[in-house]
């Protein structure tokens, strides 16, 4: 069942200069989707439109039934059921833990307000800060003060903006997985929105994927791996080799083998270690280069070796 409906939304900060043109999209309850999209793509500026906090110039969204006003309709901007996260999101500096989580409840009865409380520092296993103070905690922690913030007030959608830019990868991809878990368990409906496409796998296999204001494919990430609509979806995964003499056809390094007599003769320019392999920079006989994967790490700088592909790993790219 559709809960978050967007519909023919229009938005230019510059006249003829659209942001966003005419973008649709449906999202269920419960659904947690990651949004991937260049810089500039349009992504901070269609959750601000999903949260009640920027204006569109036309087009609907729904919360439900609940038609979502532009700000200037409105005296208050944005609803206490959608909350936006973003990656400069500041907890009040002089306020400890629980003072920053308990803020946007100040107008709820007291036996309410602990209860959102303690159920948020467990959620997110913040019970031994409860009284520290922004400053004392790491990148991960603060981040974790703001989602709990933002939770506090049993949102019914959360709007994620780069909201782990700032952390280290290993910091990133814990509270990622943390978070994974913690929002199934609370149903909540995720928008995240990252231009990374590793961090949006870790969090679910919905992908949708935006460039230039519009959804270019949305799917699985299996299915876009292996048929994807244009360049940019298909480089979001890997590296693209051409291959010769067949127009718009490409092959991932990934999908390639490599040999010692038979297949198409490539030489070895440079040798990059790798987590998972090493990459290899190759020549073609006809001075194209290519990326290559060799797994076992065999293959050195000036050798010569051969490759080859099933045809059906061929991607044909419009
Ligand atoms: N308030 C604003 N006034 C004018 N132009 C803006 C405003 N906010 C965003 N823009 C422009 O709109 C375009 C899209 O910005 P937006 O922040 O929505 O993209 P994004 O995909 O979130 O980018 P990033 O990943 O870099 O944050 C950019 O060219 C940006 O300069």
């Amino acid at each position: 069942m559709t809960f978050l409906k967007i519909s023919k939304v229009i938005k230019a900060y510059q006249k003829d200069k659209p942001i966003l043109s005419d973008f649709s999209m449906n999202i269920n309850s419960g659904q947690v989707i990651s949004l991937v999209g260049e810089s500039g793509s349009g992504k901070s500026t269609l959750l601000r439109i999903i949260a009640g906090t920027e204006n569109r110039d036309s087009g609907e969204v729904y919360l439900g039934d609940m038609l979502i006003q532009n700000p200037k309709e409105k005296l208050v901007p944005g609803y206490d059921e959608i909350q936006l996260v973003y990656q400069e999101y500041k907890l009040y500096p002089n306020s400890t833990v629980e003072e920053n989580i308990l803020r946007p409840l100040l107008l709820y009865d007291k036996s309410y307000r602990k209860y959102r409380l303690e159920k948020l520092l467990e959620l997110l296993g913040l019970q031994d800060f409860r009284n520290n103070l922004p400053k004392e905690l790491s990148g991960g922690q603060q981040q974790k003060v703001a989602i709990a913030r933002a939770l506090s007030l049993e949102p019914k959608v959360l709007l994620l903006d780069e909201p782990f830019s700032s952390l280290d990868t290993i910091q990133r991809r814990e509270l990622i997985t943390e978070l994974k878990n913690m929002f199934k368990s609370l149903g909540v409906t995720v928008i995240f929105v990252t231009h990374d496409l590793d961090d949006a796998l870790q969090l679910t296999d919905q992908l949708v994927i935006l460039q230039n204001g519009k959804i270019v494919q949305e799917g699985k990430p299996a299915e876009i791996f292996s048929k994807p609509q244009n360049m940019y979806a298909a480089k979001l995964f890997s590296h693209l080799n051409k291959i010769p003499g067949k127009k718009k056809k490409f092959i991932r390094p990934t999908d390639i083998s490599l040999f010692k007599t038979s297949g198409l003769p490539v030489l070895v320019k440079d040798v990059q270690y790798l987590v998972h392999y090493n990459q290899l920079t190759v020549k073609l006989s006809n001075g194209e280069i290519w990326l290559l994967e060799d797994k076992n790490r065999k293959f050195a700088i000036n050798e010569k070796l051969h490759v080859k592909w099933e045809p059906e790993k061929e991607l044909l790219i419009k």
